[in-house]
């Protein structure tokens, strides 16, 4: 759900890092990303380029990994209970005692997650004195660390993929023309869904403190002139659905006879709304478990027929409060039905992780009232996106992108194991589970470049979360990998190619949604901050450095020819009647018959000088945080880069692993960005990607587990 805060976001051009004098370059162009003017086979030499440099990096990653051989802590352990890390101006105090939710695990699964920075030094004097106080400077951490990010919580599944159905995540090339799914399945299975209806009370039945009186109705015309009398005495009662079918917010409105006290809105969207209430269970009833589709209160609703009071302080019925999350979807049959399909998913979701080790939102209940669905689920913070916009700096520091990036590629690859396609992947769905941080003042310099919305908002701060963990939410859009596909799916800005050109999609969209958060965590800018495909296009095109493969193109044109599948309706006009049927090429700028451009000043602007290739655009922004030492030219090896950077540098500026990790970063974008879904990396595959094997020391480690603000 789009937030109502809007933050402008803004571009720059990014530097290019030409291939310096006396350093070898190749003869094709070795980059992982490829200018536009680049040789069309492409495909080919992605393949050879990646073999070569990932056959570099083997090297220098086993040399990184040698080193810290002889240290205490290598290997797979991730239980040190406290390291006190001594490095540059900062001294790093860190507790292992944020993975409260996850430790059932963690004995059982060996976890090559190293949670916290670790102190290695390379020979312990011997004997070692365990009393003994180790200091070691910045310079030595660098060299001896090999991990220390924290990534929360694991980095492996806990379950083998046999057991799941371990689905095929990535699709074949029948799939881009034929995948539409099948809708009776998605009909048949929301018919297996059986809400328990909870019958709201007359508001005869409700006493001067808005709670439920169970009383005999009373019967004849007598009675609508009562209920009005009543309505009128106990407005607080009063759960109302406006036209559209949406629920009238209401501070401390009451619904569910009583038991739920609305306390504010978190969100609203097409679906519905979401507020916060204090639930008022009878604590007897209330636990972490899933009430089922069965409303604990509902046989006492419907059976009664005496005065029963059990939400007053004279209830013979104890009762405890707490803060719970409703999702109240519109009373329209569409939404309705589309909820069902949510409740699947969520159902799905909880039988698989009864303990939310997936980072995924789990339903706690769900009734029907007042022809609403509501459902019931634990209470969070606010959304990375809501952190971004009111951060004095919307960038998260590299050790917060992959601790976020981990938890977010394992619960996705969980729910495609569960064959469940989320499509509607970004950072308003994305929560934070504490939402403390370290504040860091900002410069004169610094406040003076932000909009006076966010110079307000941000306190005049940079914050850094304490504690990375997040939880995904929003299943309103999600679906089984072979229910019924809609024509288009995602929002806009977080929506793959296979979409945008009409091709069947399926568990690869989350992935390029993936990267295009992650990409917007780094920079603090949507990645696509466009309206239409067009344009969208073209910017997909020149953040790639390439232009869409023609297997692609020529699928479109087919499937779009004869019509397979369930296409929407403006693919001709906005998207196909775009590309050169000959070439296969990408008509932009727009021309018109007379050859002269005619696609707007701005359009054309946002994209030539607002996009660069990814590298180049995201390296730009990583230089604020590590200096402009950090130059990664994709026309060389990283040996060649890094042989670069020494021969440029002096040796205490530059930072090896700042290097491998920004390096094995971009490595995993290009993959995420691949163009073609049947080619593009799978969520299995990059859980196990090389850049998780690399840490960096920053803001946010230094951050990790200290409380300031909330
Ligand atoms: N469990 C929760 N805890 C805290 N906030 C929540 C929770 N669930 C939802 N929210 C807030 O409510 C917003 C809307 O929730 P959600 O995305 O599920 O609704 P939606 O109507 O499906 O939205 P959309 O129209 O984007 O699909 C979220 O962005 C989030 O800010």
């Amino acid at each position: 759900m789009s937030q109502n805060i809007q933050v402008k976001r803004k571009r720059t051009r990014t530097l290019d890092a030409a291939p310096r004098a006396g350093m070898s370059l190749r003869s094709v162009p070795q980059g992982m990303f490829l200018d536009n003017e680049a040789d069309p086979i492409i495909g080919e030499m992605l393949a050879r380029q990646s073999a070569l440099l990932q056959g570099n990096l083997i090297d220098s990653h086993f040399a990184t990994a040698t080193t810290a051989e002889g240290s205490t802590v290598a290997g797979n352990e991730n239980s040190i209970d406290e390291h006190t890390v001594t490095g540059g101006t900062d001294d790093i105090t860190i507790n292992n005692n944020n993975n409260n939710n996850h430790n059932n695990h963690v004995g059982e699964e060996e976890d090559d997650d190293l949670i916290f920075v670790k102190e290695q030094p390379v020979q312990f004097p011997a004997p070692l004195d365990p009393h003994a106080e180790h200091h070691y400077t910045s310079k030595k951490f660098k060299k001896q660390r090999t991990i220390s990010l924290p990534q929360l919580p694991h980095s492996k599944l806990l379950y083998e993929a046999a057991q799941h159905r371990a689905l095929p995540h990535r699709q074949n090339d029948d799939d881009l023309l034929h995948l539409s799914g099948s809708s009776t399945k998605t009909i048949d299975g929301n018919r297996g869904v059986t809400l328990n209806v909870v019958k709201s009370l007359s508001p005869l039945s409700v006493n001067e403190h808005g709670s439920p009186v169970f009383k005999r109705m009373a019967a004849g015309p007598k009675i609508s002139r009562l209920v009005t009398a009543a309505k009128k005495k106990n407005k607080k009662d009063f759960f109302q659905t406006d036209k559209e079918g949406h629920y009238v917010y209401r501070d401390e409105d009451n619904f569910c006879n009583g038991r739920f006290v609305v306390k504010s809105l978190l969100g609203q969207g097409t679906f519905g709304k979401v507020v916060q209430c204090v639930d008022n269970t009878p604590s007897s009833l209330q636990s972490n478990e899933f009430q089922g589709f069965e409303d604990p209160f509902s046989e006492s609703f419907e059976d009664s027929h005496f005065d029963l009071d059990f939400s007053t302080p004279e209830s013979n019925v104890p009762r405890s409060a707490k803060m719970v999350a409703v999702k109240i979807i519109r009373a329209v049959d569409r939404y309705r039905e589309a909820a069902k399909t949510e409740l699947r998913v969520l159902k799905a979701i909880l039988d698989n992780d009864p303990l939310g080790q997936y980072q995924c939102l789990l339903l706690r209940e769900c009734f029907d009232y007042k022809n609403h669905i509501c459902l019931v689920t634990d209470l969070f913070g606010k959304s990375i996106y809501d952190f971004m916009c009111n951060n004095g700096c919307s960038r998260f520091p590299g050790s917060h992108v992959q601790a976020i990036t981990k938890q977010l590629i394992r619960s996705v690859c969980f729910l495609h194991d569960l064959g469940i396609i989320h499509t509607d992947l970004k950072p308003e769905n994305i929560l934070l589970c504490d939402e403390s941080y370290v504040g860091k003042p900002l410069s004169q310099q610094e406040l003076s470049n932000l909009s006076p919305r966010r110079r307000s908002a941000c306190n005049g701060e940079r914050k850094f979360l304490t504690n990375p963990d997040v939880k995904l939410i929003d299943f309103g859009s999600a679906v089984f990998y072979n229910e019924f596909h809609p024509a288009v799916i995602s929002t806009r800005h977080y929506r793959a190619p296979e979409i945008v050109l009409g091709l069947g999609w399926s568990f690869p969209c989350d992935i390029w949604s993936i990267g295009c958060v992650l990409v917007e965590l780094v920079t603090g800018e949507s990645l696509y901050p466009i309206h239409e495909n067009l344009e969208h296009m073209a910017m997909m095109q020149r953040f790639n450095g390439r232009p869409f493969p023609p297997k692609i193109v020529e699928n479109m044109l087919y499937k779009s020819d004869r019509k397979i599948g369930n296409l929407a309706p403006d693919l001709n006009a906005t998207v196909v009647k775009h590309f050169d049927r000959d070439s296969l090429a990408l008509k932009w700028p727009e021309r018109n018959s007379k050859g002269e451009i005619i696609t707007k000043e701005r359009s054309m602007r946002r994209i030539l000088s607002g996009c660069d290739r990814l590298d180049k655009y995201v390296m730009q922004k990583i230089r604020q945080d590590h200096g402009d030492w950090l130059v990664i030219n994709w026309d060389m090896s990283a040996e060649d880069n890094w042989a670069l950077l020494e021969s440029q540098h002096d040796e205490q500026v530059l930072d090896k692993e700042v290097f491998l990790f920004w390096y094995w970063f971009l490595d995993l974008c290009q993959k995420m960005f691949e163009f073609d879904p049947t080619k593009r990396i799978t969520a299995r595959e990059a859980i196990n990607h090389e850049w998780f094997n690399y840490g960096i020391l920053d803001e946010g480690i230094a951050s990790f587990g200290k409380v300031q603000h909330n």
